[in-house]
């Protein structure tokens, strides 16, 4: 008997102190695996396909590879531990298991029946929480981006000049009363299965109770056995349990990689490890669109339709017409961020499909309506490169033509000043204008073949503005260009104006010759000129 108690006593420290020491021996290897999985979610983000990143359920994929990931009790780090008490529970099963059948086989059959009516009563509260779930997440996606758009500096002025404090407290109020809702139908199923499980422990217990009790009536074993015994039974059955819970999570973990591979595997289309390199050098080759069109993912039109184009190398492309025309779109297809969904575009005679994507983004500089900075040196921005590999003086002369200068000049660490305030405290903030002519030195530093400016001015002054068109055959010389514009006067200097309206180019030719044409291009510019003219005439009068 002694020998029994002792080798149970036993069984119970090495198993816990197992438990603990593999706990702690993978806590690096948690760590290291986090970050390796987090590395490839990082590195798929930023060099898919662009067009994946405009794509609904691939945002979606990529939110969910991230959470798998990201945290110490993230579902992939969770696999360790899950697996380490897989083991430890199996071992303690085998323990106990090899006890309890020297009592009888049946205790064993019996417990396990009644642990895997137990485990299908809880997997009612994972199917329920799977079928909720969608609900509790809407709830706490608008909490977050509550919480989110409270510190974000750029919503801070429309949050105080339209009162949307106010609004969003109504929303989050909405949302805790939602949540909390969610949470109380959740406990009351928790608490309706745990009656059922608690009545099914009971019944576990006193069955094995009452048959220990009985084998003491029979003298098949001591008061010390049915103590011993009794512990046993409930150390086994808790065993049996993990296993089963393990199992689940193990299950759901797998749910959750499986969307992770999806992401990781998310088709490319683009040529990124072959392809055609031989024509991208610095000189600018002839562009030709043959019957593109294209229609973003879930339209039910086309934006653009059946666009034929050609552009010489080196001559100077306006692009024009009315909001949501087409015009940024077409910007994205001619340098490849996106394919047509129809017809083909051709650089230097060669479908850009067939063109190694990378080395074809060689061939553009580009300054689009929606930037992103890094919050690095001035110097590092304008030439996207690490400090020791920068031409200062290229960067110095490309922000002079930019009209930048003058305000770097200025700054106690002139182009090595960090740039905004969100990671360094000293970091400088520019004005919306000023950002504009640091992207034009940006593309001006990349000196590709091709320039796409889309709306370059928009933000500039008057000045700046007409600096900036007397420096533009500086900043495009021996460059193809396309500019983007709404001011239509600004685009008198560029060899050929191209007026698109309603996804197609409805008029083409130097300014003097849409003038004449009488048609929406006229119009246009009337209507702009117009204004001018009206408030100088009222000037002149008031004078
Ligand atoms: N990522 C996108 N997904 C779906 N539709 C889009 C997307 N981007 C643009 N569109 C749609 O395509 C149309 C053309 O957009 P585009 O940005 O090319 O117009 P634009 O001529 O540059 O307009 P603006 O002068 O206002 O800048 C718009 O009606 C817009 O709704």
């Amino acid at each position: 008997m002694a020998s029994a108690i002792l080798s149970f006593m036993g069984s119970l420290a090495i198993l816990s102190g197992a438990d603990k020491f593999l706990t702690k021996l993978i806590y690096h290897q948690k760590f290291r695996m986090n970050t390796f999985y987090l590395k490839h979610a990082a590195l798929k983000g930023l060099t898919t396909d662009y067009i994946n990143q405009e794509n609904g359920i691939f945002r979606k994929l990529q939110t969910e590879s991230f959470e798998c990931c990201n945290g110490n009790y993230s579902p992939l780090s969770n696999i360790y531990e899950i697996l380490i008490k897989l083991c430890t529970s199996f071992l303690g099963l085998f323990v106990f298991g090899s006890m309890l059948i020297q009592v009888h086989l049946g205790i064993i059959i019996f417990l396990i029946i009644i642990t895997v009516i137990s485990y299908y009563l809880n997997q009612k509260i994972i199917a329920w929480t799977a079928a909720n779930n969608k609900e509790r997440i809407g709830y706490q996606q608008r909490l977050h981006y509550i919480n989110d758009i409270s510190g974000d500096i750029r919503s801070a002025k429309d949050i105080r000049l339209y009162k949307i404090a106010v609004w969003f407290s109504d929303i989050y109020n909405t949302n805790m009363k939602g949540i909390a809702d969610w949470y109380k139908r959740f406990t009351r199923k928790l608490l309706g299965i745990a009656v059922y499980d608690s009545s099914l422990a009971f019944l576990r217990e006193s069955i094995v109770y009452f048959y220990l009790l009985y084998l003491i009536w029979n003298g098949q074993i001591t008061v010390a056995e049915f103590v011993m015994y009794l512990s046993v039974v409930t150390n086994f059955s808790s065993w049996l349990g993990n296993i089963f819970s393990d199992l689940s999570s193990l299950n759901q973990i797998n749910l959750k990689i499986n969307y992770f591979r999806s992401y990781l595997e998310y088709p490319e289309t683009f040529n990124r490890n072959n392809g055609v390199t031989n024509s991208v050098d610095d000189c600018p080759k002839e562009i030709e669109l043959k019957n593109v069109s294209y229609r973003y993912e879930g339209a039910n039109h086309n934006t653009l339709q059946n666009i034929n184009l050609k552009i010489n190398p080196g001559e100077h492309i306006a692009i024009v017409g009315l909001n949501g025309a087409g015009k940024t779109t077409l910007v994205k297809l001619l340098c490849g961020l996106i394919d047509p969904t129809e017809g083909q575009i051709f650089y230097d005679g060669i479908d850009i499909r067939k063109y190694n994507r990378t080395a074809f983004y060689r061939l553009f500089s580009a300054v689009f309506q929606q930037f992103s900075i890094l919050p690095v040196t001035i110097a590092e921005i304008v030439s996207e490169t690490t400090p020791e590999n920068i031409d200062y003086n290229k960067v110095k002369r490309c922000l002079i033509v930019a009209g930048l200068w003058n305000k770097i000049e200025q700054l106690t660490n002139g182009v090595n000043s960090q740039f905004g305030k969100t990671i360094y405290d000293d970091g400088v903030e520019f004005s919306g204008g000023e950002i504009q002519k640091l992207l034009l030195a940006r593309a001006m530093y990349k000196n590709a073949p091709v320039m796409l400016l889309d709306e370059p001015t928009a933000a500039l002054d008057p000045i700046a503005e007409s600096t900036l068109y007397g420096n533009y055959n500086q900043i495009s010389f021996q460059k193809t260009t396309v500019f983007v514009s709404h001011r239509l006067a600004s685009t008198s200097f560029c060899d050929r104006i191209i007026l698109i309206e309603n996804g197609k180019i409805c008029e083409e030719g130097s300014h003097n010759e849409l003038l004449k044409q009488n048609g929406t291009y006229r119009m246009l510019f009337e209507t702009q000129a117009k204004y001018y003219k009206n408030n100088l005439d009222k000037t002149e009068v008031a004078e």
